[in-house]
């Protein structure tokens, strides 16, 4: 069986195959230009590839909602070309099979639930935390949509005593994106994330902020993993710090083994590493196929 993935981020593309164990074959990657532009690459990797079905993983806001007219564009981006794209429509043209279709990060949680960190389970979340902050929501077995899709990146924290940034989200300012994403990171301690060196307050600070939205998402929907990725928590050091702002702002309250000494099993890295996101693209086809 062979199945296209396609991981389609604001930033890169990458394409690949692979099959329904999760192995990934081939890919390749390039930078997301104008939207005619970058699909024709696109379109020219899978085209003698002979795939089953494709699954495409996106940046957003995309429409989900299959009973729209516009399901399979991607909406209300600012990004160049991009806005009000009919994604899928144009691929579906030229390749006559299922498509599977959804954010990155709902991608990327399935892609976990089927062969990672969350495998087995019918419930976890998938943060990524990188240029931007995106949550993927996988509950009872599916991929949580609703009236959009789950926008958790944004939610809204309290401020730290010490945090004198006042944040880059240009909705919300000081909401989780802005106070914790890389871009954060950079403009509070006026260096990049990966020059930090691991025992920099800048630390404590990103788990007070990750560990109560994280908190917040335990006591509202209840997953059975929670799995942090994306290129700022490359620094581990992160893992041990937002166990413990977790425990604290849950203070006891729900009592699960998970939540006390079995943290370090319940709130991870992703069990894909960097193929999360590409993994999750193929899991999205396979189960359009089904
Ligand atoms: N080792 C690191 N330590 C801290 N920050 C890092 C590290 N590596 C990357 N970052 C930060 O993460 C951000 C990039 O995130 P990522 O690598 O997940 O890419 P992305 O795909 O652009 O993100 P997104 O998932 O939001 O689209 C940048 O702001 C960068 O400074
Ligand atoms: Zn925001």
């Amino acid at each position: 069986m062979i199945i296209g993935a396609v991981e389609a981020g604001g930033t890169k593309f990458v394409c690949g195959i692979g099959n329904e164990e999760g192995v990934i074959h081939d890919r390749v990657s390039f930078p997301t230009e104008q939207p005619e532009k970058t699909l024709a690459q696109v379109i020219d990797y899978f085209k003698d590839k002979q795939v089953e079905a494709i699954g495409v993983g996106s940046f957003g806001p995309i429409n989900i909602n299959q009973a729209s007219p516009q399901y399979g564009y991607v909406t209300t981006t600012p990004k160049p070309g991009w806005g009000n794209y009919p994604f899928i429509p144009e691929l579906k043209k030229v390749f006559d099979v299922p498509f599977g279709w959804d954010t990155d990060v709902n991608a990327a949680a399935l892609g976990e639930a089927t062969w990672g960190a969350a495998k087995g389970l019918d419930s976890c979340l998938y943060y990524t935390i990188g240029t931007g902050v995106g949550v993927g929501v996988f509950v009872e077995g599916k991929l949580v949509h609703g009236l959009v899709h789950p926008e958790g990146g944004h939610v809204l924290v309290r401020r730290h005593p010490e945090d004198t940034y006042e944040g880059c989200c240009p909705y919300h300012g000081d909401c989780l994106e802005g106070a914790a994403a890389g871009p954060a990171l950079e403009g509070r301690w006026k260096v990049k994330g990966s020059e930090l060196t691991p025992d920099h307050p800048a630390w404590a600070m990103e788990a007070f902020y990750i560990g109560q939205a994280v908190a917040n998402a335990i006591l509202l929907i209840s997953p059975k993993k929670i799995i942090l990725g994306g290129g700022v928590m490359h620094q581990k050091q992160l893992f041990p710090l937002i166990h413990e702002e977790v425990k604290k702002n849950l203070n006891g309250y729900i009592s699960a083994q998970s939540l006390m000494d079995g943290i370090a099993d319940y709130i991870v890295p992703p069990g894909l590493g960097d193929n999360a996101g590409l993994a999750g693209s193929l899991a999205l086809g396979l189960r359009a196929l089904k």
